[in-house]
């Protein structure tokens, strides 16, 4: 392992990730407010086995063990986001004291156990009281959005110096607003174009506030994926190129060139009469740093039954998680490298990569071999893009814990930290271990 330590800059942040609704539980406590992931969890039919986010890894009130395993694990860095209805419980207007005590107390925290925190302002836990005003398809969302944010920048803003405005705003409008398989739970693909374009200049405005407070660093994170052809074939081509904007530059274009892709009206045709003027300079303002979730490549071939015109392709031989999803650490390097050259030198952090696999408890002990396997050939793979040329400034486990995996509730492990969910006991995975000791060598190191 030695040698990989080298192959990073002496200030790499190496860290893990975490999101409020995945692991914070104590749903009706201290003043929250519902989200709609309250409400899509508790209807019957949209979570694998019934399950909800009720308790989850009682986080809420396990946070101080948490942070102590973190730094007993030689972790400095950790993303975690803020939970929207514990400080505005209706979304907007009367703001909850206790629910801010809570993250300035776990930004203490970390801070006491020098561990970086890096927070996301938005990991999907909507206020459903703005729901209920529409949502992401309403504007004023946006600038609710804003004024949430300016809020946690002038509680947090004075220790926390590294800013994520959106987790996966695809997520949000695909998953939430076209396949209804996440909560808002909707399947109007006609509203996707104005949800996708509310999240993005909600990005902007929490942004362009941030540069008239903080000093520290802003960004937006992206679910992105190296898109491949499953042949040379034409239509495999043109589904390539589909897929592509649907999947990527559909978010990445506005954000760093202030446009829309054009392959994106021949899947999701709209009339932009809710752009209005000057959104589009807001939404591409200067970033510090591109987030990146990377957890496998596309292998596209054409299918226009498909709402991208792309199906994705499984090769026989090729490994995959228990998600389905394909083991293919080069693609991370060819998605940074696409990335740099395509929007410029955008300096770049990697805020989730990971894999769940069947996790078995034998002897109080977790032997997660493919899942070490899988962290360990994607950060060879990281230093591959870096002796590329490509500026990657940090990395984050998904996840430190197990949680809830969303509409597949608890039957999905990510952690490199076992969760018990009968007794709330955690157990440190072979993976976890083995990061504590790359971590350990990479600072001895440098
Ligand atoms: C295709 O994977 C996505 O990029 C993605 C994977 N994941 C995510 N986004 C979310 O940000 C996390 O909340 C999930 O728990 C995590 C694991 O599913």
């Amino acid at each position: 392992m030695t040698s990989l330590v080298k192959r990073f800059p002496r200030h790499f942040a190496w860290g893990v990730a975490t999101a409020s609704y995945q692991i914070e539980g104590a749903v009706n406590e201290d003043g929250r407010g519902a989200s709609i992931w309250d409400v899509f969890s508790h209807t019957p039919g949209k979570i694998l086995h019934g399950d909800t986010g009720d308790i989850a890894c009682d986080h809420y009130h396990r946070m101080r063990e948490d942070v102590n395993l973190m730094s007993q694990l030689g972790i400095s860095n950790y993303r975690f986001s803020i939970s929207w209805p514990r400080i505005f419980p209706m979304g907007y207007g009367q703001k909850n004291s206790r629910g801010l005590d809570f993250y300035d107390q776990l930004t203490d925290q970390l801070l006491q156990e020098n561990i970086e925190p890096l927070v996301t302002l938005y990991h999907w836990d909507l206020p459903q009281a703005l729901q209920e005003k529409g949502g992401w398809i309403n504007r004023d969302t946006a600038f609710y959005f804003r004024d949430y944010a300016v809020t946690v920048f002038d509680k947090l803003g004075d220790r926390v110096h590294n800013w994520i405005t959106h987790n996966e705003p695809w997520v949000t409008t695909v998953a939430g607003h076209i396949q209804g398989r996440h909560a808002p739970g909707l399947k109007q693909p006609n509203v996707a174009r104005k949800v996708a374009h509310h999240l993005l200049l909600s990005h902007g405005l929490a942004v362009e506030s941030y540069r008239d407070m903080g000093k520290g660093r802003i960004g937006i994170t992206l679910n992105l994926h190296p898109v491949y052809p499953a042949s040379s074939r034409e239509e495999d081509l043109t589904a390539q190129q589909l897929h592509d904007a649907f999947h990527n530059t559909w978010f990445l274009d506005p954000v760093f060139t202030g446009t829309y892709p054009e392959e994106l009206d021949e899947i999701l045709p709209f009339d932009n009469d809710f752009i209005a003027e000057g959104d589009l300079n807001l939404i591409q303002q200067p970033l510090d740093f591109l987030g990146v979730n990377y957890y496998a490549p596309h292998r596209v071939r054409w299918n226009p039954d498909e709402i991208s015109h792309a199906s994705l392709v499984i090769l026989p031989e090729e490994p995959i998680t228990s998600m389905g999803w394909p083991v293919d650490a080069k693609g991370l390097t060819d998605l940074l490298i696409r990335i740099h050259y395509d929007y410029g030198p955008i300096p770049i952090i990697i805020t989730e990569n990971g894999a769940a696999y069947e996790d078995v408890v034998e002897d109080g002990q977790i032997h997660d071999a493919l899942r070490q396997h899988y962290l360990e050939m994607h950060w060879d793979a990281l230093a591959n893009s870096i002796e590329q040329g490509v500026p990657v400034h940090g990395y984050y486990v998904w996840s430190f814990l197990d949680n809830f995996e969303w509409a597949l509730g608890y039957s999905k492990r990510f952690g490199i930290v076992y969760v018990d969910y009968l007794t709330q006991q955690r157990i440190v995975k072979d993976s976890g271990l083995a990061y504590s000791r790359f971590l350990r060598e990479f600072y001895e190191y440098h």
